[in-house]
């Protein structure tokens, strides 16, 4: 089939705010912008050590992002998800394979309550993932390459130093496993959650994305306003995860756990239907996804801070190696059996003996 033209890009609005009154987690702020005046970088680190053992979900602002920009990549995002179904199709991704670059459908029919999103991963543009891509993504590539090197590089590059610092180790350790041009997989996501009416979302529970935790370093969540996603908290309660308009939520992830011996923890997160003043609108998510390069052992680091809390090398939970990419690849497999129904519970085990940090 001749692919979809789009000519030029309406302009996106967000839907409303809700006026239900919501019971939301109390998140801090990380204003990177600090960094780059005298003393901030300690005022962070002092902010980083009050509470990211607690809960590994912050805001990060002053991030030099506008909200044009962001609202742009939406723009795009409504727009990739408009297109034939079957042209979107010739782009899947082979998530049976552990590969979660191009699109995911929507599940319909008896695995529909399992599965409420269509997804578009972007993968860095680096040669290894060179790969077609619909027309509407090539006639946007420069803007989008922009858009996902100015996360990399503005974003996720200064909280890795600040971590590395937090943790007391050379300053440039986690950026050096985190090189854009190496072989790994980092992507920009499109995400399109579709409402369901009350009976059908009843029957799932009320539940659009499970719970989980990401598999990756760091997840950026930009600004979107229909609310659902939630956060568990250690006492096992779920709290709903406001989004401001001039900030990133971000959420640690598993290989950022791995690799600070559990002390920087993943969170358990999930998507909940909407409340009943959104219902009507699709809720899109734009999320970048930073991961460690392919071939990074996820092992905890040596660091001072780490071995005063009994967090030391000693503290690792595969029995064998195993690979920042293994992980991933590991956990999108196993999600796609339960997805499309080749099991009927998810799978707790994921590699070399170490589980799924949750499942229901
Ligand atoms: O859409 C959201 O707000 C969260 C999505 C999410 O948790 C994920 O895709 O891993
Ligand atoms: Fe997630």
């Amino acid at each position: 089939m001749s692919p979809s033209r789009v000519e030029s890009l309406p302009s996106y609005e967000y839907p409303n705010e809700t006026r239900e009154q919501l019971e939301y987690a109390e998140l801090e702020a990380l204003d990177i912008s600090k960094l780059s005046v005298q003393g901030g970088k300690q005022a962070l680190a002092d902010q980083v050590l009050r509470f990211i053992n607690k809960n590994g979900f912050f805001y990060v602002t002053g991030h030099g992002f506008s909200d044009e920009e962001v609202r742009r990549q939406y723009a795009l995002c409504k727009a990739f998800f408009e297109l034939p179904l079957e042209e979107k199709l010739e782009y899947s991704c082979d998530t049976a394979k552990g590969d979660f670059r191009g699109y995911k459908p929507q599940s319909t029919g008896k695995l529909a309550g399992r599965d409420n999103d269509e997804r578009y991963n972007i993968p860095k543009f680096t040669p290894e993932h060179e790969r077609p891509h619909p027309q509407l993504i090539r006639d946007h590539w420069d803007e989008i390459k922009d858009f996902s090197l100015k996360i990399h590089n503005d974003v996720l590059i200064p909280l890795l130093r600040l971590f590395a610092y937090v943790l007391e180790i050379d300053e440039d350790y986690l950026i050096e496993r985190h090189r854009y041009e190496a072989e790994g997989l980092e992507y920009l996501r499109y995400m399109k959650y579709h409402p369901r009416s009350k009976e059908a979302d009843a029957q799932a529970g009320n539940i659009w994305a499970k719970g989980h935790t990401d598999y990756n370093t760091l997840t950026f969540l930009f600004h979107q306003p229909v609310a659902g996603l939630q956060v568990q908290t250690p006492e096992g309660k779920w709290q709903y995860v406001k989004s401001p308009r001039d900030a990133i939520i971000v959420n640690i992830a598993d290989a950022l756990e791995f690799l600070s011996g559990g002390y920087l923890k993943s969170t358990v997160h999930r998507v909940v239907r909407a409340p009943e003043d959104q219902t009507s609108d699709p809720r899109l998510s734009l999320i970048y996804f930073a991961r460690p390069e392919a071939n990074i052992i996820l092992k905890p680091v040596s660091s001072p801070l780490l071995q005063r809390l009994g967090l030391s090398a000693e503290t690792d939970r595969f029995s064998h190696d195993v690979t920042a990419e293994e992980w991933a690849r590991a956990r999108i497999a196993k999600d796609h059996r339960f997805r499309t129904g080749l099991v009927n519970q998810p799978e707790k085990e994921i590699i070399a003996g170490v589980n799924q940090k949750y499942y229901d």
